[in-house]
C-alpha cells in the first residue's frame, strides 16, 4: 500500500458533499446534462445497434461454416460474404453516428455548468474566496468539468451500451448452448467482486488526486503571480522544492490509482480467458458427442470474442465513472457551498440617496478567528454626515480595512448594522447597494480590459453604442481620469484603449492606484470608500490628487482609510478606531490635541512614511545630528498653535 497522502487543504475535505452512492453522485448531472439527454441517448442507441450488429455478424459466420462451406457450395459464399461486408459497413458508420451525435450537446453540457459555477463563484461571499485557494477553484472550472464532459459523451454512452450487449450477448451464448453460456456467465462472478473493491479505493484515491491537482495549480498560479517577490527575496529554490513535494505527492497518488486499475485489469483479462477455455474443452468435448455442430462452436466462440472488449472496458470504464463522480462532487461542493449574503426578499430603494453612512453597535469577528480572540470589531459607533469626508486612523491590523468592507458587504456585520441614510445595507439589494457605495482599494486590482472598461466598470449603463450614451461615457472617463491624476493613459500606445490587468501593458503601482481610484469616482457613487487608494503615489502626485478629490469630496460622502498623515487632512473629520472601537471623534487638530492615542498613531505614520520615503530614495536612513527625533507632524501642529 503506498504512503496515504493528507489533501493539503483540508477545508474542501470538510466542505466536500457528503459521499452517495456512485450512481446517485452522478445523477445530479441531469440539471445540466437534462436538455443533452436525447443526443446522448441517441448516441447510445448508434453504440448498440452497431454492438447488435457485430453480434449478428458471427451468426452468419456459423451459416457459412455449416452451410455453403461443409456443402461444398461456393456460388452461395458469395451472398452470404456480402452481408458480412454489408453489416460491417454498417457498424462502422453506426460508430461514425455515435461520435457525431454528442459533439455538440456534450460541450454545451460543459459550457452551462462552467457558466454555473462561475456565476456561483462571484455569488459567494468574500469569506468564502478567503477559504478556497484559486488553484482549487480553477482545476474545477477546467479540468474536472473537461473530464465531466468526456465521461457523459463517451464514458456514459459506450457504459450503457456495453452492459446492454454484455446482457444480449450472454443470453445468445445461452440460448446457442446453455450449458456453455452458463459456464461463461458464472466464471464472470469474480469480475464483479472484484469491480465492488476498486470502486470503493478507487473513488478515494480519485478525490485524493483531483484536490491535489488543485492545490499544484494554486501552487503555479501563487509563485507566478508572485515572481518578482520570488526572485527578489531568492525564494526561488525554496518555491521549487515546496512545489516538487507537492507534485511528488501527487505522482504517488498517481501511482496508486494506475495500481489499483492494473489490478482489476488483471481479473479483466483473466477471467474472460479462463471462462473462454474451459468453454473450448467442454465445447469440443459436445462437438465430439454431436451435440454441437461446428458452425455453432465457431460461432459460439466468434459471439464470445465480440463480447470480449465490452467486458474487459468494465474495468476502464468503472474507473472512468469514478474519476467523473469525483469530479461533480468537487463541482457540486461549489455550487451546494451556501452564500450567507444574499439580498433580501424585498429589497429596499433609495432614489437619490443623500449619503449618510452610519455604524451603529457594529460587531465583526472573521469565521476562522480563533475562539480566545474577542470581536475584531466590538461595537463601533459612527456616524459620516452626508458630504463629509471621514478620515479613519489606527494602528496596523486594528481592523480598519474590515470596517470599510461592511459598507458595501463584503462581509456581513456578525452584530448592530451599518446604513445608509438610515437604511441597513443588507437591506439593499447587493446590485444597489454597490451603485450608492463605491469602494477603491490599496491593493489595486485591474481586469485584462482596456483603461475605459476598467475605469467604467462601476457604470453598465455607459456601456451602449448610442451617441449620447458614448458622449456621457467619454466625459465621465475623462472627469474620473483627471480627478485620479491618470492622464498617463492618454500616453499608452492605444490610449484609453489599451489593455492593460494581467495580460495588458505592465502598469507601474502607483499608476494602476490611480486606475482603480478613477474607477471608484466614475461610479458617481453616494457614499466613497477609500482604503488607502494612494499609498503607491508620490508626495506630489498624493498632493495633485487629493487636490481634486476634494472637489469630488465635496458633493460626497467619503470614509477614507489613511496611512499618511497628508491624507488624514483631506478629511473634515477623523475618526480614531482602537481596541475595535470609535473611540474619538473630532477634527484632525482636536484629537492632535486631545488624544494620546492619536498622536501616537500619526507619529507611528510618519515614521513609516519617512522609512518608506527614505527606501524608495534608496537613502540611508540617518539621525539628525543632534541626536534628537525629528519632530512629528503633532509637534509642528503645536508649534503652529
Ligand atoms: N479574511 C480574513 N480572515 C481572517 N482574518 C483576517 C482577514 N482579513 C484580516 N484579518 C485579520 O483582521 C485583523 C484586522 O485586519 P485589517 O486588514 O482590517 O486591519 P487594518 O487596520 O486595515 O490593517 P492595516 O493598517 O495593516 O491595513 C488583522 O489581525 C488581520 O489579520
Amino acid at each position: 500500500m503506498s504512503e496515504s497522502v493528507q489533501p493539503q487543504h483540508p477545508h474542501v475535505a470538510t466542505e466536500s458533499t457528503p459521499r452517495v452512492g456512485t450512481l446517485r453522485a452522478l445523477w445530479r448531472l441531469r440539471e445540466f446534462a437534462g436538455p443533452a439527454m436525447p443526443a446522448f441517448a441517441g448516441s447510445m442507441a448508434a453504440a448498440l445497434v452497431a454492438q447488435l450488429i457485430a453480434l449478428t455478424i458471427p451468426q452468419v459466420l456459423a451459416q457459412i461454416v455449416d452451410g455453403p462451406l461443409a456443402d461444398g457450395d461456393a456460388a452461395a459464399i458469395a451472398p452470404l460474404t456480402l452481408l458480412v461486408f454489408a453489416l460491417g459497413t454498417a457498424e462502422a458508420l453506426l460508430y461514425a453516428l455515435r461520435r457525431w451525435l454528442v459533439v455538440g450537446p456534450g460541450t454545451k453540457v460543459e459550457a452551462r455548468m462552467r457558466n454555473a459555477l462561475y456565476a456561483k463563484l462571484q455569488d459567494l461571499p468574500v469569506s468564502f474566496h478567503d477559504r478556497w485557494p484559486s488553484g482549487q477553484l480553477l482545476s474545477r472550472a477546467v479540468s474536472d468539468l473537461g473530464l465531466i464532459r468526456r465521461w457523459l459523451s463517451f464514458g456514459l454512452v459506450l457504459t450503457g451500451a456495453n452492459l446492454v450487449i454484455i446482457v444480449v450477448g450472454v443470453g445468445i451464448l445461452m440460448s446457442m448452448n446453455w450449458l456453455l453460456g452458463l459456464i461463461f456467465l458464472v466464471c464472470s462472478l469474480p469480475l464483479w467482486w472484484a469491480g465492488w473493491r476498486f470502486e470503493g479505493q478507487y473513488s478515494e484515491q480519485s478525490r485524493l488526486s483531483q484536490d491535489q491537482a488543485g492545490d499544484l495549480a494554486t501552487a503555479v498560479e501563487e509563485s507566478v503571480h508572485g515572481i518578482r517577490v520570488l526572485k527578489a527575496f531568492g525564494r526561488g529554490k525554496h518555491a521549487l522544492s515546496t512545489f516538487r513535494a507537492q507534485a511528488e505527492s501527487l505522482r504517488r497518488t498517481e501511482i496508486e490509482k494506475a495500481r489499483l486499475d492494473a489490478n482489476i485489469w488483471v481479473w479483466i483479462m483473466i477471467v474472460p480467458t479462463v471462462a473462454l477455455a474451459i468453454c473450448l474443452i467442454v465445447g469440443v468435448w459436445l462437438t465430439a458427442n454431436g451435440q454441437l455442430s461446428v458452425g455453432e462452436l465457431v460461432a459460439f466462440f466468434a459471439t464470445a470474442t465480440v463480447l470480449a472488449w465490452p467486458i474487459e472496458s468494465i474495468g476502464f470504464f468503472l474507473a472512468f465513472a469514478l474519476d467523473a463522480r469525483t469530479a461533480t462532487d468537487r463541482f457540486f461542493d461549489i455550487l451546494d457551498s451556501e452564500n450567507t449574503i444574499v439580498d433580501p426578499e424585498q429589497p429596499r430603494h433609495l432614489a437619490r440617496p443623500k449619503g449618510e453612512l452610519a455604524f451603529s453597535g457594529v460587531h465583526f469577528r472573521y469565521q476562522d478567528a480563533p475562539d480566545r480572540f474577542g470581536d475584531l470589531l466590538d461595537g463601533v459607533d459612527l456616524v459620516i454626515e452626508p458630504g463629509e469626508t471621514m478620515a479613519l486612523v489606527g494602528l496596523t491590523g486594528s481592523g480598519k480595512t474590515t470596517m470599510t468592507s461592511l459598507t458595501t458587504r463584503l462581509y456581513d456585520v456578525t452584530a448592530g448594522s451599518v446604513t445608509v441614510d438610515g437604511v441597513d445595507v443588507r437591506a439593499f439589494s447587493r446590485e444597489e447597494l454597490r451603485t450608492h457605495v463605491a469602494m477603491a482599494f490599496e491593493d489595486a486590482t485591474l481586469f485584462s480590459a482596456s483603461v475605459r472598461e476598467n475605469v467604467l466598470l462601476g457604470r453598465p449603463e455607459l456601456a451602449g453604442d448610442a451617441p449620447e450614451v458614448v458622449a456621457e461615457a467619454e466625459r465621465v472617463l475623462t472627469e474620473a481620469l483627471r480627478i485620479a491624476q491618470a492622464g498617463f493613459a492618454y500616453d499608452l500606445p492605444d490610449g484609453v484603449d489599451t489593455k492593460v490587468g494581467e495580460e495588458g501593458m505592465s502598469l507601474s503601482g502607483g499608476q494602476r492606484q490611480r486606475l482603480a481610484l478613477a474607477r471608484a469616482v466614475a461610479a458617481k457613487p453616494a457614499v466613497l470608500v477609500l482604503d488607502d487608494p494612494l499609498s503607491a503615489l508620490d508626495v506630489a502626485t498624493e498632493a495633485r490628487v487629493e487636490a481634486e478629490l476634494r472637489s469630488v469630496l465635496a458633493s460626497t460622502t467619503a470614509l477614507i482609510v489613511a496611512h499618511r498623515p497628508s491624507t488624514v487632512t483631506l478629511a473634515d473629520r477623523v475618526a480614531l478606531l482602537e481596541d475595535g472601537r470609535v473611540t474619538a471623534v473630532g477634527t484632525h487638530s482636536e484629537l492632535l490635541r486631545e488624544s494620546e492615542h492619536y498622536r501616537y498613531v500619526i507619529s507611528s505614520l510618519e515614521d513609516e512614511e519617512r522609512r518608506g520615503r527614505e527606501e524608495r530614495q534608496g537613502l540611508e536612513t540617518r539621525p539628525p545630528s543632534s541626536g534628537a527625533p525629528r519632530p512629528t507632524e503633532f509637534e509642528r501642529e503645536e508649534a503652529a498653535s
